[in-house]
């Protein structure tokens, strides 16, 4: 008999952007309708950089989640090339900050503040492995002379083996990995290593993006790459190994931001993000592992508890909706108008 429901406890999204302003009212309440806690993400205008502007962000968060439900924000700061020692310690006392994201100046969405010498930030390193304080990381270089397709290995190669050599202590989780490089360097790394996984990354490869047409609601940063590295990263996820756990990089542009000439980067996965995952843990047979990297594995890593409530999952397809309406005007939300199998109870 095939299987029809599946329950699993309550799961965390270790990866998440809700912007600001009135969209709150739109993105909070899509991810707390299913997430119990999610990190997210500073890329902010201007960016998250300290403990008291992301004391602020968290209000502002939580002032838009309604009434009867519950969500837990975990703040990730902004590194920047004037983070100090001190805001290293202040972040590692306050329980509402999970720790530090790393977004090479230039490599994404509002990344023009990031950094710029990363072994200049040496001694932050080093303070924030020194705390167990979480370095999360997107993982590309941005030289104009390198290939798009080769950002992430390059990255690994010339920025993050290196770093890691110099802090083997330093608790590091690379972001939205895309590629068999990105699997294989966190297998090599000890317990201090994690890498979070997309759904887009998983159900698609940059044929899904180029095809019969360029599709701008597939493209994201780190950009979909060929078949065999998403096949990795499928292999990574059910794979029932604790290094690898959900977080959907849910990326909300406007419609308009997308369909243009110079179109941004970023899947608005947050309205199915779990039948999503759920559709790609059930082709690999593999639905058995979805608690785990849904609901466990993020938390084991960063010290939560696992939840104690649970959430049931049914078979029962739905489409996603073409467009959502949303306070900054229409989203197309990925997989949008596509039939997945699985359904939030
Ligand atoms: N992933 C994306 O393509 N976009 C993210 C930034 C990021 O996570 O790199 C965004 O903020 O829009
Ligand atoms: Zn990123
Ligand atoms: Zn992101």
């Amino acid at each position: 008999m095939t299987q029809s429901t599946l329950t699993l406890p309550i799961p965390d999204d270790w990866h998440l952007h809700l912007r600001d302003g009135d969209l709150l009212n739109d993105t909070v309440p899509a991810t707390a309708a299913v997430f119990e806690r999610a990190v997210i993400m500073p890329n902010l205008v201007p960016p998250v950089v300290d403990v008291e502007l992301a004391r602020a962000y968290r209000e502002r968060i939580m002032a838009a989640l309604p009434e009867g439900m519950t969500f837990q924000p975990l703040m990730a700061l902004y590194l920047t090339q004037q983070t100090s020692v001190e805001m290293v310690q202040q972040a590692a006392a306050a329980d509402f900050v999970i720790g530090f994201k790393l977004y090479p100046s230039g490599a994404t969405t509002n990344s023009a503040s990031g950094v710029t010498d990363i072994e200049a930030l040496d001694p932050i390193f080093a303070e924030m492995a020194r705390l167990q304080v979480p370095l999360l990381v997107h993982g590309e270089v941005t030289h104009a002379e390198v290939d798009i397709f080769d950002r992430e290995k390059v990255f690994i190669d010339t920025k993050l083996r290196p770093l890691l050599n110099r802090h083997p202590d330093l608790k590091l989780v690379l972001e939205h990995i895309t590629t068999k490089d990105a699997v294989e360097f966190v297998l090599s790394q000890g317990a201090n290593v994690g890498a979070t996984i997309t759904p887009q990354h998983l159900l698609m490869n940059r044929n899904d993006m180029l095809v019969g047409g360029i599709r701008p609601h597939n493209y994201c940063l780190p950009v979909l790459k060929r078949r065999e590295h998403q096949n990795a990263l499928r292999a990574a996820a059910t794979s029932g190994n604790p290094k690898f756990f959900l977080g959907t990089d849910s990326a909300p542009h406007a419609q308009s931001a997308k369909e243009s000439a110079c179109g941004c980067a970023g899947c608005y996965s947050a309205p199915a993000a779990l039948p999503l995952y759920a559709e790609v843990f059930e082709q690999e047979n593999a639905l058995d592992k979805l608690a785990d990297f849904a609901s466990g594995f993020g938390a084991d890593f960063y010290g939560y508890p696992r939840s104690d409530k649970n959430l049931t999952l049914i078979k029962e397809p739905w489409q996603v909706a073409d467009t959502v309406m949303t306070a900054v005007g229409s989203m197309v939300p990925y997989y949008a108008g596509q039939t997945l199998a699985w359904r939030v109870k």
